[in-house]
């Protein structure tokens, strides 16, 4: 049986079929004479299953799809504060090859644009292998293939690529390359060659959903806290002086090349990628753009959605004898996150247990976050100080070390214990 998903991206390509302005990028003449009719798109949960529909056996050049990937790679081998001496993560709001650098700081402004992934690419290290060889190989373990150069396109960007050129020599001048100019720019122009598929790019975009573990070979790739932080640079400066209107129509960290492609990641659920040659004036794919627009707007990805209120942790509040002694029971359910422990607490001090002994039946909880352990914590240590008694059922163990915030213990019950102690008071029901 066919996938309804695929029969949803099928829908999506007819749908945007008619989108055809724009015009291939024309200052690299292989990239000119592309076909501008080819379309694909394909999505990759962080699940590990790719569907891609389309064109999607047709090669593209990663463009500057590689550019968030070779600077993920440069932190790795330095550390992030090595790299944000050296490269700066605020928007341009210029065009992706603007001719400039930060005038305080003499950094580039960024690596999304092309000065400073010139100067990522410079960065990453090369002792052992030349840094495109290291780019290449991690291409390669994110899309699960050997991804190679188009060797034809390289040589055809890089005898036009006076604009890289002068912009190397900026950044040498102002001692801001760590390599000599040509080296560097013959570097990033071929790791802007490697021809991936939108099936690759998927790939490549759910492991940055998947917070850096490639999700099929489950292989860490970058660090949680170096994904965190390229997703919060591509949000901002991805789609360069349309990154703007980019986040706020699709609302997703993304990066588009001049081949026609675009990846877009939904943190924690999904990374997409589509494909269609002809670029609008910003340099981002014109049609692509539709399509990342549809698929925003049908799937909800828009990160700033507020999406469903969070539900309630409290499921519910019983009055019980338990022991022979009265207690009350707080029945806790779902995620424990910020806005859910807020109104836990809240609850707690509108409407004070009028009991000593008080139970949180943790059973139907699936996850604490750290924010919600440290304010239950606080709000157990002041429960005990105005002289109640805690007792936490919790079989899943979703808090194996809970302590009030005084670092007093509290009982744990198994909730067998809890059933057989129970005697609801019957006119509380
Ligand atoms: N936006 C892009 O994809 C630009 C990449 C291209 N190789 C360049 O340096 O001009």
């Amino acid at each position: 049986m066919r996938s309804p998903i695929l029969d949803y991206l099928d829908a999506i390509i007819e749908r945007t079929a008619h989108v055809d302005t724009g015009a291939t990028a024309d200052y690299i003449p292989e990239l000119a004479a592309a076909d501008p009719d080819k379309a694909a798109v394909a999505l990759c949960t962080v699940n590990g299953t790719v569907y891609a529909v389309g064109d999607t056996d047709r090669e593209f050049s990663i463009q500057s799809m590689s550019k968030p990937f070779a600077y993920a790679l440069a932190i790795e081998d330095h550390g992030l504060d090595y790299i944000l001496d050296r490269v700066g993560v605020e928007p341009s709001g210029e065009a992706f090859n603007e001719l400039s650098l930060d005038p305080e700081t003499g950094k580039p402004r960024n690596p999304m644009i092309n000065a400073g992934a010139i100067a990522t690419h410079a960065l990453v290290r090369a002792e052992e292998a030349p840094a495109v060889d290291r780019v290449l190989a991690l291409f390669s373990e994110l899309a699960q293939r050997p991804v190679e150069i188009d060797t034809q396109l390289a040589a055809s960007e890089l005898a036009t690529g006076d604009r890289n050129l002068g912009l190397a020599y900026l950044l040498h001048a102002s001692g801001r390359l760590a390599q000599d100019p040509s080296t560097a720019v013959e570097g990033y122009i071929r790791q802007c060659s490697a021809n991936v598929t939108v099936h690759d790019l998927a790939l490549m975009a759910s492991t940055l959903a998947n917070g850096g573990v490639q999700p099929n070979t489950g292989k860490r790739l970058f660090s949680r806290h170096t994904t965190r932080h390229l997703l919060s640079v591509m949000a901002s400066c991805g789609m360069y002086d349309a990154a703007g209107d980019w986040f706020t129509s699709v609302g997703i960290p993304a990066k588009s090349g001049v081949a026609g492609g675009i990846i877009g990641v939904l943190p924690g659920q999904v990374g997409v990628a589509v494909f269609s040659p002809r670029l609008d004036a910003h340099g981002n794919s014109a049609r692509g753009v539709a399509m990342m627009e549809r698929l925003s707007e049908d799937m909800g990805l828009h990160l700033m959605e507020a999406g469903r209120p969070a539900r309630s942790s409290l499921r519910e509040t019983r009055k019980e004898v338990i022991d022979g002694e009265p207690g009350t029971v707080y029945v806790l359910q779902g995620d424990m996150v910020l806005s859910s422990i807020e109104s836990l607490v809240h609850e707690l001090i509108e409407n004070p247990p009028a009991t000593d002994l008080v139970v949180f039946d943790m059973s139907r909880v699936d996850e604490v976050l750290p924010v919600a352990r440290r304010t239950s914590a606080a709000m157990a240590a002041k429960l005990i100080d105005t002289g109640h008694r805690i007792v936490l059922v919790d079989p899943e163990e979703t808090v194996p070390e809970f302590q009030d915030s005084q670092g007093r213990a509290v009982e744990r019950w198994t909730p067998e214990r809890l059933a057989q102690s129970q005697l609801i008071d019957p006119s509380e029901r």
